[in-house]
């Protein structure tokens, strides 16, 4: 094992220091885009400012025969856009394919000044945050990078979930983790075609009445992404990294994805993929809190300036910890307003610059 003293120290002669404290800017989405399509790239500079985090696909999705192009595309892009609070992320190509040491060389060295995070995908263990940690602090040392780069990880295997503690720990650029339900389930064996969401057969069911044997029975589809989403929850917050929520896949189907965001915004996911244009505007509304909440919120902390003893607010016990949950609400209100005037309107709270 690493010297524990060494943690904080930068993996090459001439690389960054890395950071103490993971950046927590707006990162309600992180758009997917392939920059090897043209109709995309010319959506970039009306959807750049509408997103939180612009996401240069190079991995799944992206065809084989089209990889250096995606790559390339990316490198313009990021050359010749300004993005202004905008995050610039890429999905490099997963660490045994051949392209994945030309997909980091190339982009740290062409535009590592303005790449915020690279996302990893199907990591398995610490293992593999170790490889890119080296390479990383090797390449932004020979680019004179200033700050360092950060690492996303994706769990897509059985083993990435179940060595999720070790991988949010293996380096301090662990910015955070999503999901990748589709490449989890395959190799979970899951019996599902789906990208993420529900499924019919995933249920629970009332018992038989035995008054009425008969009886249809109640009946309540589950999610069977909670236990995972909840483990990477813990893994991340652990360590001070962030949790999202990763694809959902039936881009017609609004209100399923809605509903998959939002239950993973409750269990302290910051922000989901968005895979569509059409998913945009969902996460930004899923995973910016609730006016109503945030009134409420910010009315326990007024009432209880010091955040200690026990209140009775609108008929809800309040206490320490009560106290703890609405900061959490109001500090997120508080940051998100900072970057969009509509949110600092309907939280009543003061816009950036005032
Ligand atoms: C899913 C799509 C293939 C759908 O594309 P399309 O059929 O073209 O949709 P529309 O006709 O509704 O598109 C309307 C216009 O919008 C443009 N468009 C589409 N998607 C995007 C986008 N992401 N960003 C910007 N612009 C977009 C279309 O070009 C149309 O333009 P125009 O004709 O000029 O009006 C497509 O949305 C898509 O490819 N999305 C990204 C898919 C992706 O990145 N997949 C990988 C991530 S999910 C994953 O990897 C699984 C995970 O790893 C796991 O294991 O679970
Ligand atoms: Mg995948």
């Amino acid at each position: 094992m690493r010297n524990p003293r060494d943690f904080f120290k930068p993996l090459a002669i001439g690389a960054p220091d890395p950071v103490r404290e993971i950046p927590f800017p707006p990162s309600r989405m992180i758009h997917f885009l392939d920059f090897s399509n043209e109709k995309m790239v010319a959506k970039v500079p009306d959807i750049a400012p509408t997103v939180d985090i612009l996401l240069g696909n190079l991995e799944d999705a992206v065809p084989v025969d089209r990889k250096e192009a995606a790559r390339a595309g990316l490198v313009k892009v990021g050359r010749d856009i300004e993005f202004g609070d905008t995050q610039l992320w890429t999905r490099i190509n997963a660490l045994e394919s051949p392209w994945v040491l030309d997909d980091l060389t190339t982009l740290v060295g062409e535009i590592g000044h303005k790449l915020d995070v690279v996302m990893v995908p199907k990591v398995e263990g610490p293992w593999d945050i170790h490889y890119v940690d080296r390479l990383l602090a090797q390449l932004e040392a020979k680019a004179g990078l200033d700050r360092p780069i950060l690492v996303h990880a994706i769990l897509e295997t059985s083993q990435g979930v179940a060595n999720l503690e070790e991988i949010a720990a293996a380096s301090p650029r662990i910015q955070g983790m999503s999901f990748g339900p589709a490449d989890l389930a395959a190799s979970r064996r899951m019996k599902t075609t789906r990208v993420g969401g529900g499924h019919p057969g995933y249920q629970t069911i009332a018992d038989p009445d035995p008054e009425n044997p008969d009886a249809p029975r109640a009946s309540y589809q589950q999610d069977p992404w909670h236990y995972s989403i909840a483990r990477m929850v813990d893994a991340c917050t652990a360590v001070g990294a962030l949790p999202f929520y990763g694809p959902y896949g039936d881009i017609r189907d609004l209100e399923g994805c809605e509903t998959q965001f939002r239950a993973a915004f409750l269990l302290g996911c910051v922000g989901a993929w968005s895979l569509h244009p059409a998913q945009i505007a969902i996460a930004k509304k899923v995973f910016s809190p609730d006016p109503d909440e945030v009134r409420f919120a910010k009315k326990v902390i007024e009432a209880i300036p010091d955040g200690r003893g026990v209140h009775m607010i609108d008929g809800k016990m309040q206490d320490d910890a009560t106290w703890k949950q609405c900061r959490v609400m109001v500090d997120l209100a508080e940051m998100l307003a900072r970057k969009d005037p509509e949110l600092a309107e309907a939280y009543e709270l003061e816009p950036a610059g005032t």
